[in-house]
């Protein structure tokens, strides 16, 4: 298990987290990075109380095959939200431009065009150190951003179906 740099994380207390379903989708390559993002970010699902059996697991090889991954996921409706990881570390061409893009576009389109909230949680990075300081190291750990938001985009939508207007975190 990732050691969790949980130094800026703020326990949410929101209601009801157990009954929430969540979709991560992580890529193998960098997987000494994508490993520790998601461990991180199921680390601290399981504090906020969501279900293990409510969170389901999908590999992917690289970050641009996350794009159907993920907008798979969201079609099926399966999950109140999904979790896309991944790891882009700049080579000696433009290839990762391409692919830090075309991931990023296809997140955004699983926000835009279906009804799940689909969490951004991909380092584009230029160096091997700069990720590995991202996923547990001195600058903590995007993995626990990740978690965090995920329950935060789900209370949101949520709290849009109620109409209630209240924010429904804490006690
Ligand atoms: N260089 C990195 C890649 N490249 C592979 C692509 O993501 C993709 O799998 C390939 O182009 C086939 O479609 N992927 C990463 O996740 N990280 C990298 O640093
Ligand atoms: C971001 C990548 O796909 C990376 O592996 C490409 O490396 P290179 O630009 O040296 O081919």
């Amino acid at each position: 298990m990732a050691t969790v740099n949980l130094s800026d994380y703020k326990p949410l207390h929101i209601n009801n987290a157990e009954d929430f379903s969540i979709g991560i989708v992580f890529s193998e390559w960098n997987d000494f990075v994508t490993y520790n993002l998601r461990d991180a970010a199921l680390e601290i699902l399981a504090k906020e109380g969501v279900k293990q059996e409510n969170i389901k697991l999908f590999s992917v090889p690289g970050a641009f095959e996350l794009n159907y991954a993920s907008m798979q996921l969201c079609k099926e409706r399966r999950f109140d939200a999904v979790i896309a990881i991944g790891c882009v570390i700049r080579g000696e061409t433009p290839h990762f431009d391409f692919v830090c893009d075309a991931v990023a576009q296809g997140i955004k389109d699983c926000n835009i065009l279906t009804d799940t909230p689909t969490i951004f949680c991909i380092l584009t990075d230029d160096t091997k150190e700069q990720s590995i300081a991202r996923s547990g190291g001195d600058l903590g750990n995007k993995g626990v951003e990740a978690a965090v938001t995920a329950l935060s985009m789900i209370n949101f939508k949520r709290n849009l179906s109620d109409k209630k207007g209240n924010i429904g975190f804490g006690k």
